[in-house]
């Protein structure tokens, strides 16, 4: 188990460049399959989550390669396999993407019940149905879910329920292809969303309004491969805003989409920072004071988003007075119990914590819960006395590429042990799931 030992107490300072979306560049992948022949796919982050879908895609039969830079040709001539390996989907939640890829084109998926972080129970119900309506017939057999369509795919309207982010994505993927035209409503409104359905016309699909309530499909035939640039990581830069913050800095982000953090940017604003554009994709934030209380509360986007709640805690943690924080998407407070550790003050009530702010943190050994939680406890690291050893740290690869390196080019002091493996190589190392 890799651990990061991080040496708190420096102010961060200067510019680092944010990735590609993870979670655009796992749909995206899968998309890529949907046609025959070479699709070329830029900035796809090079993070374990993404090496884990590069992995089942060819279990699948298909082609992917990655080169420096974070090009990624996906070929998906060859894809003849139904039937997508436990071990590998059981690591995360987007890995069922593959589930609306094979359906479209091959009309049958036998693709396990996946895992992710474990942020309380994550059924797939919705996609399940969603699949059904499209004329998908399903049944749960030894953990996987069968799915056949010997007659095709058919679209109509779909109601997507409580407006899930990869429901949208898994009908979109398997609606590219349907005979006739698939309505979503209540789709989700992530900028990924709407990026996955940027690549899907690209490659000569007819998707329309993603981005919006209502996303129309009309099947076409057959797709063509194409090239496309994902958009920027607004997670990866929310946690780098926080690590400015946190630590009464000043950082640069470069190449970032300001628009799609404007809910997170205004609770940052309203704690006390300095945001301002530094170009057409930076943005500037710098901190001088502890941070004032705030009123958080998650929601799909354009509401804060819930991938942010956690490191938002590490930053009102230290804040002059009591913040709370109701999170409504996801059951995500296990590191709450770490944070304490470090001498915060938090009560959680059901879905709500109550974050009382305290003058400083202190060091101590951790646990990384999850991803984002993992995260949050090195931004909490960065502020507090003397060291914190983040453990289980493989969590938090699963969706930052090389965080530790980006922190130190700012200034902060965090060495990674990892007693397997000296060297990180995203092509070598296989990903874990939370
Ligand atoms: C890989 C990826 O992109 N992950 C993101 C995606 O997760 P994910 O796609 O899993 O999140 P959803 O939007 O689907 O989940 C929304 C809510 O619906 C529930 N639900 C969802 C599907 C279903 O079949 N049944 C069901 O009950 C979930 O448990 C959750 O309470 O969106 C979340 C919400 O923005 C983000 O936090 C995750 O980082
Ligand atoms: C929760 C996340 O990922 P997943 O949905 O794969 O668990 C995340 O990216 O914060």
């Amino acid at each position: 188990m890799a651990r990061l030992l991080v040496e708190g107490g420096r102010r961060l300072q200067g510019e680092v460049e944010i990735d590609g979306a993870k979670n655009s560049a796992l749909p995206i992948m899968a998309a890529a399959g949907l046609a025959e022949g070479e699709s070329v796919l830029e900035r796809i982050p090079p993070t374990t989550d993404v090496t884990t879908m590069a992995q089942i895609l060819r279990e699948l039969g298909m082609s992917v390669s990655f080169s420096p830079g974070g090009t990624c040709v996906i070929d998906g001539s060859r894809l003849r396999h139904h039937r997508a390996p436990y071990d590998l989907v059981r690591r995360m939640r987007a890995s069922f993407y593959v589930a609306g890829l094979l359906l479209a084109r091959l009309g049958r998926a036998e693709v396990p019940l996946p895992g992710g972080c474990a942020l309380g129970s994550r059924p797939v119900d919705f996609h399940m149905r969603g699949f059904e309506q499209l004329g998908a017939r399903i049944r749960i057999e030894h953990g996987y879910m069968i799915a056949g369509a010997p007659r095709g795919l058919h679209g109509r309207p779909v109601l997507v329920e409580r407006a899930s982010v990869g429901t949208t994505v898994n009908l979109m993927l398997a609606a590219a292809l349907a005979e006739g035209t698939t309505v979503l409503e209540n789709a989700a409104r992530e900028p990924e969303v709407a990026d996955l359905a940027a690549f899907l016309n690209r490659m000569g699909a007819r998707v329309n309004g993603a981005g919006g309530p209502t996303v129309t499909i009309e099947g076409v035939r057959t797709l063509h491969p194409a090239r496309h640039a994902v958009i920027a990581d607004r997670v990866e830069a929310g946690t780098f805003l926080v690590a400015a913050a946190i630590t009464r800095g000043e950082v640069t982000l470069r190449n970032v989409t300001p628009e799609h953090l404007q809910a997170a940017l205004r609770k940052l604003e309203e704690a006390g920072a300095r945001v301002e554009p530094a170009g057409p994709d930076a943005l500037r934030l710098a901190m001088d004071d502890r941070p004032s209380p705030l009123e958080v509360e998650t929601a799909p986007y354009p509401g804060f988003p819930t991938d942010l709640h956690q490191p938002m805690v590490a930053l009102l943690s230290l804040a002059r007075g009591i913040s709370t924080i109701r999170e409504t998407i996801f059951d995500r407070f296990r590191y709450v119990d770490e944070l304490r550790r470090m001498g915060a003050h938090i009560r959680v009530d059901g879905q709500r914590a109550l974050v009382e702010g305290v003058e400083r943190l202190t060091g101590a050994p951790v646990e990384a819960p999850d991803l984002r939680g993992g995260a949050a406890l090195v931004l909490a690291g960065l502020a507090a006395e003397g060291r914190t050893e983040v453990q289980s740290v493989e969590h938090v690869d699963r969706g930052y590429d090389r965080f530790e390196e980006k922190l130190n080019q700012l200034g902060a002091r965090i060495r990674r042990v990892d007693p397997d493996r000296p060297a990180r190589d995203h092509t070598l190392i296989p990903a874990m799931g939370c």
